[in-house]
């Protein structure tokens, strides 16, 4: 699939940067003829792939992975009063199947309560049968009306990873939010996205939850990106749907639930946070090729250079960091400017020289460069590749958090939301809080999880421990 040569336009463009570094990275092919649905070109599946699969294994530590039918019958996914009111202008409907009409429209899953809990009811029986944990990884459909951008807002969500849980207690499924929180802690850590939970409020949680938890990152353009929700859902849906069970002393109870979710967008906060003028930078856990091998050749000594660098390959490999040689017919720099733009953390230079100095030349995609020697180079090579996914973590969450401002005053807060994240207080009326979105002109987020502090709400007045987080989001 050849790109035409484009240039990449730089990162201080933040917008344009992204969308063109996806087509020229050969991440997501956004000219699919439906608004809001891309396809994904092979090396972008790659990554989704090693991405997906830290995902999976964190989950299957302790919940059971299944599928659940995409279609969803009329009156099952009305049921749910306030659910519905979350998503009716949202849904997708299938009204035929063929030339016939269907007696009841189908909906494509926004997400997949109304298709899972009428299953559940059927599942659970007793406290036995609790706690019951199960997760599946889904495309689902929503008919955003908003902007729509590859890996951030889509219609077709191809990457939607929901977890769905069932627990015999309120406080039961609480721990069970904790616990969620804490995988989705260790999920963005092994990306090298840093993150601030905020507690959404009352009018901006999740659809029917009692309340919702949401993993918030820094785009470089200072606007919020909404990267994983975990939502208390309390006996809500267990009162719509019926779903009890017997406890021990044979009363029938119902069941209290949680739900989690995590999409695509959790790669576009690696490309965003992490790229550079250059192109991707991926961190080494998330990319299908740690080091690049580029054999430096001069005529008389091509075929020892070439030699040498087949048994660093094959050291390499074996000690499972992923490894390629680029031996191809081209000169270096058109080279190094191929796999700079594909994200790769480490290249590894081979020619003459070095191998009379059992060596190797090893630069990082942020240009550092340094002889090695061959001697343990697999060791080396490995303690290299976890500084540098801990130093792009750091460099990360360092940047976010320095553009993070306590602001005093609500004109304070308009000048900074134009370049980071607004801290406040708040009294925690729900009319002084748009009345602050309205003032700064953005959301707030939340409160950030375990953080308080003491101030005034500056539309009351009132004094308050509340903090809030505020800012222009995706
Ligand atoms: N249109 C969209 N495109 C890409 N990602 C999205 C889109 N809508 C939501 N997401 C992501 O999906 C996550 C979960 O979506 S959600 O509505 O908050 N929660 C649920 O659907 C719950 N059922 C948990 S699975 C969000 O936190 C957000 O990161
Ligand atoms: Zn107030």
């Amino acid at each position: 699939m050849e790109q035409e040569s484009k240039s990449l336009p730089t990162k201080d463009n933040f917008s344009e940067w992204y969308n063109e570094l996806l087509m020229m990275a050969q991440i997501m092919d956004v000219r699919y003829p439906i608004k809001g649905v891309y396809v994904w070109y092979p090396f972008g599946f790659q990554i989704r792939k090693k991405v997906y699969n830290m995902l999976r294994d964190l989950m299957d530590v302790d919940h059971q992975e299944t599928y659940f039918p995409m279609l969803i019958p009329k009156p099952e996914l009305l049921k749910e009063s306030e659910h519905i009111k979350g998503f009716e202008d949202e849904v997708y409907w299938v009204t035929h199947g063929g030339l016939t009409e269907l007696e009841i429209p189908l909906a494509l899953r926004p997400t997949s309560e109304t298709a899972i809990y009428p299953m559940f009811k059927l599942w659970i029986r007793s406290h036995a049968d609790l706690p019951l944990k199960v997760y599946q990884i889904v495309n689902t459909f929503r008919y955003e009306t908003k902007h729509t951008r590859p890996l951030i807002r889509l219609r077709e969500i191809t990457s939607f990873k929901e977890a769905h849980t069932a627990h015999t207690t309120w406080e039961d499924a609480e721990k069970q939010v904790f616990e969620a929180m804490g995988v989705y802690s260790e999920f963005f850590t092994k990306l090298a996205v840093p993150f601030i939970v905020n507690k959404r409020p009352e009018w901006d949680k999740f659809p029917g939850a009692d309340y919702t938890m949401a993993f918030d990152t820094m785009m470089p353009d200072g606007k919020s990106l909404q990267i994983g929700t975990v939502h208390h859902l309390g006996t809500r849906f267990a009162k719509t749907y019926e779903i009890t069970y017997e406890d021990a002393s044979g009363e029938q109870k119902l069941i209290n639930q949680t739900c989690y979710g995590i999409s695509e967008r959790c790669i576009a906060a690696v490309i965003g946070i992490h790229g550079d003028n250059k192109g991707l930078v991926l961190p080494p856990n998330t990319t299908p090729t740690q080091i690049v091998i580029i054999p430096i050749v001069f005529k008389k000594e091509e075929e020892t250079v070439k030699e040498v660098c087949r048994k660093a390959g094959s050291l390499l490999n074996d000690s499972g960091i992923k490894t390629v040689i680029d031996d191809a017919d081209e000169r270096p720099g058109a080279k190094y400017y191929k796999w700079e733009m594909k994200g790769v953390p480490f290249r590894i230079e081979i020619g003459p020289r070095d191998i009379k100095n059992n060596s190797v030349m090893l630069v990082r995609r942020d240009g550092k460069k340094e002889s090695i020697s061959m001697d343990g180079l697999s060791e080396t090579v490995r303690n290299k590749l976890m500084d540098y996914q801990s130093e792009l973590l750091e460099t990360a969450r360092v940047s976010m958090l320095s553009r993070i401002k306590e602001c005093a005053t609500i004109d304070e807060a308009k000048e900074h939301v134009e370049s980071g994240w607004v801290k406040l207080y708040w009294c925690g009326e729900e009319s002084c809080g748009h009345a602050l979105e309205d003032a700064i002109n953005c959301k707030l987020l939340g409160t950030p999880h375990g953080m308080t502090g003491a101030g005034t709400c500056p539309v009351c007045g009132k004094p308050t421990d509340k903090i809030i987080i505020m800012a222009r989001s995706y």
